[in-house]
């Protein structure tokens, strides 16, 4: 059973503003929670393309969403091919050399089957081969970097990815122990870092290996990268007056949303209630929520996974005066 709650599934299908007989892009399917959501709205005409890295939702998904036919697409791949991708799919319109629709969601992050299944390797709760891999054909593993990445990269994720303030004594405690045998379980890890904070600061701030799995994870699955590629790829390929949703989960990801979303709008000067942008400037989006959204109280309640999330939306701009002019 593949079990996982939807995070501000209303507020980020709202976001998208869906056209019955548009074509809309899930990049992170998962347990298709969104994804059923942007289908139940779409009419004969609609489209759905959902993309995952993990075949285990691909597996779920054909299942589940089934009963929509071939308004769904399935696409297994990193969100960060998501430009070539679109532009292999016949059905969705192109301009200029670039796909064209009408929104994209992103939902960060792993799902609560990753997460909670031990054998993926992303539990620190569950002992299992050190693997941590979303894409199981990725080359890069969770215990390559353990093993095999100098003991100061090691430290430098743990601190970047993490915010982990002892990163460089448990980096050492790592590299110490792989020089008398290679460190292959989550559950040695575990016991590693915890080798490697102050008794003092492990009884607080939760599970003491937290840190360093959310960190040794971004670092497995280049989770950042993929982000900052397939946010700059979504907003050129959003037709006009098309949405962008994003949610993220952690400081690291929200920075970089709120940064590409105000790199597309910083330089125009129009009011933001205006449909089109006149003022010659290169602005391509506009932000629908300045603040992000938050969870409600009731979600929170029913779901405690979902309380670090929030809920970025813009909308891509008509086009400047220089393209609607013609040229
Ligand atoms: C939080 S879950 C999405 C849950 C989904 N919105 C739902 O409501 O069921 C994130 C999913 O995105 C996938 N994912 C994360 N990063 C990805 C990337 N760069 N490319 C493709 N899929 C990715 C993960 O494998 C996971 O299945």
């Amino acid at each position: 059973m593949f079990h996982h709650i939807t995070v501000l599934k209303a507020e980020a299908t709202e976001g998208l503003s869906i056209k019955p007989g548009g074509i809309y892009v899930d990049c992170t399917l998962g347990g298709g929670g969104h994804s059923s959501v942007i289908l139940s709205k779409l009419n004969a005409e609609g489209r759905l393309i959902a993309f995952d890295q993990d075949d285990w939702a691909h597996e779920n998904a054909k299942e589940m969403l089934a009963p929509y036919g071939d308004r769904l697409t399935l696409v297994r791949s990193n969100f960060r091919h998501l430009q070539e991708k679109l532009l292999e799919l016949d059905f969705v319109p192109k301009y200029e050399g670039l796909p064209q629709v009408d929104g994209i969601l992103f939902d960060l992050g792993v799902s609560s089957p990753q997460f909670d299944e031990g054998e993926r390797g992303f539990s620190y709760n569950a002992d299992a081969p050190l693997d941590m891999r979303m894409d199981q054909s990725a080359e890069l593993t969770a215990r390559h970097i353990v093993n095999e990445w100098p003991e100061r990269e090691i430290a430098r994720i743990l601190f970047q990815y993490g915010e982990e303030k002892f990163s460089r004594r448990i980096a050492k405690v790592i590299a110490d122990q792989r020089q008398l045998a290679p460190i292959e379980t989550t559950g040695e890890l575990v016991e590693l870092i915890k080798a490697g904070i102050p008794a003092a600061a492990r009884r607080t701030g939760g599970h003491p290996a937290k840190r360093s799995f959310q960190a040794l994870r971004i670092a497995v699955n280049d989770e950042l990268g993929a982000f900052e590629e397939g946010l700059h790829a979504a907003v050129r390929c959003l037709a006009p007056g098309g949405r962008a949703s994003v949610i993220t989960f952690h400081s690291l990801e929200d920075r970089i949303c709120k940064q590409i979303f105000a790199s597309y709008v910083e330089k125009c000067t129009c009011p933001p209630d205006f449909p089109m942008c006149v003022c010659g400037g290169k602005g391509q989006l506009k932000l629908i929520n300045r603040k992000p959204i938050i969870p409600s109280e009731e979600e929170l309640e029913f779901n405690p996974r979902a309380r670090s999330a929030k809920l970025r939306v813009a909308e891509k701009l008509q086009y400047n005066v220089e393209t609607a002019e013609g040229k």
